[in-house]
């Protein structure tokens, strides 16, 4: 993100959080040129990435993308090559020790033999100020899980287990790699719920996902992650507007696909057969310069959807560093 970019966000984001969470507005997660390598493959590739407190960010990114590499340098669980992580101004170790940090991994399993309820008053006992915990198993959607042995629950169960032992401590900041992994549409949108219930404390959130659909409806901020970089950053409508806001279509009728690249607002020219599609951030401008040249059969205008966002905004010739300029430009 640019530098003015980040700032006119943060600044906004943090007198929200300032109202919320009643804390002095800084900086919940601070993370400078980060680079993280397992042999030849740099997970984590230079990225520098700032969280105001009571943000709820989404990391969105393919397989392989860079997701939980990210995760784990913030958690403490890896030391970064290069570059710093810090957590409210601090280590991430100081983070963790004063409680403020509860975290939901992919691969955690929870102890067997013991009761949701033990493992999740367990979870609370290791931190300073938690919350009851009938009111984490409440606010993860499992209050009558409680007496249920955690070895013996479905998936989804599992997963809301889990994100209770992230709460419960009260942690100032939740981190969440794929939490709705496995999880099915009602049991997901079960989750979401659960999860606003608790961004609305003031808490703030990183979760990843690679559902599109679902980082654009949780989070107030979208970090698109590809190849261990960060390749956007922004609301979801900031990320359809940096990779084109809306397509627009028509037959060719048999005239040549001449010049369409250079039409006001095209990003970018698709011809298939008859018809040509065109990626455009000023449709209307598009579509008037389409009328003179009297090519609008069978037009068709439609807002690009995150998918379209975000397969340009990850696809291998997409050009370097474009998307992370495009809060300059709204
Ligand atoms: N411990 C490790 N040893 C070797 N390579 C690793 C290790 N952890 C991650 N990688 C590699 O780093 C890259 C990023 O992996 P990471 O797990 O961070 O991606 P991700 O975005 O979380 O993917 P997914 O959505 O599949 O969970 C991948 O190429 C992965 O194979």
């Amino acid at each position: 993100m640019t530098k003015t970019g980040t700032r006119a966000m943060a600044d906004t984001r943090n007198t929200a959080a300032e109202t919320r969470a009643g804390e002095p507005a800084d900086q919940a997660v601070s993370i400078a040129g980060a680079v993280k390598a397992f042999g030849a493959v740099r997970a984590v590739d230079g990225v520098d990435l700032e969280i105001a407190r009571g943000e709820t960010v989404a990391l969105l990114g393919r397989n392989g993308a860079g997701k939980s590499s990210t995760i784990s340098l913030l958690l403490g669980l890896n030391e970064p090559d290069e570059g710093v992580v810090r957590l409210f101004g601090g280590t991430t170790e100081e983070a963790v020790r004063a409680g403020r940090v509860g975290a939901m991994l992919q691969d955690s399993r929870p102890v067997p033999r013991v009761t949701v309820g033990e493992l999740v008053g367990f979870v609370a006992g290791t931190y300073p100020a938690p919350m009851p915990v009938a009111e984490a198993l409440e606010l993860a959607g499992i209050a009558e899980l409680a007496g249920r042995r955690v070895d013996r629950l479905s998936g989804g169960q599992t997963q809301r287990v889990r994100f209770a032992v992230a709460l419960v401590g009260n942690p100032a900041l939740v981190v969440l790699d794929e939490p709705t992994a496995a999880l099915d549409v009602e049991a997901r949108y079960a989750f979401w719920d659960s999860m606003r219930a608790f961004t609305r404390r003031g808490h703030t959130v990183l979760f990843s996902t690679h559902y599109l659909e679902e980082a654009d409806a949780n989070a107030d901020r979208i970090v698109v992650i590809d190849h261990g970089r960060i390749v956007a950053d922004g609301t979801g409508e900031q990320l359809k507007r940096a990779a084109g806001g809306s397509l627009v279509a028509f037959d060719l009728a048999g005239a040549a696909p001449d010049g369409l690249a250079d039409l006001p607002g095209v990003v970018s020219v698709e011809v298939r057969g008859d018809r040509a599609r065109l990626r455009t951030d000023d449709s209307d401008a598009t579509v008037i310069a389409l009328a003179e040249r009297g090519a609008i059969h069978a037009l068709e205008v439609a807002p690009a959807s995150l998918d379209d966002a975000f397969l340009a905004l990850t696809s291998s010739d997409a050009p370097t560093g474009t998307a992370r300029t495009f809060l300059e430009t709204v």
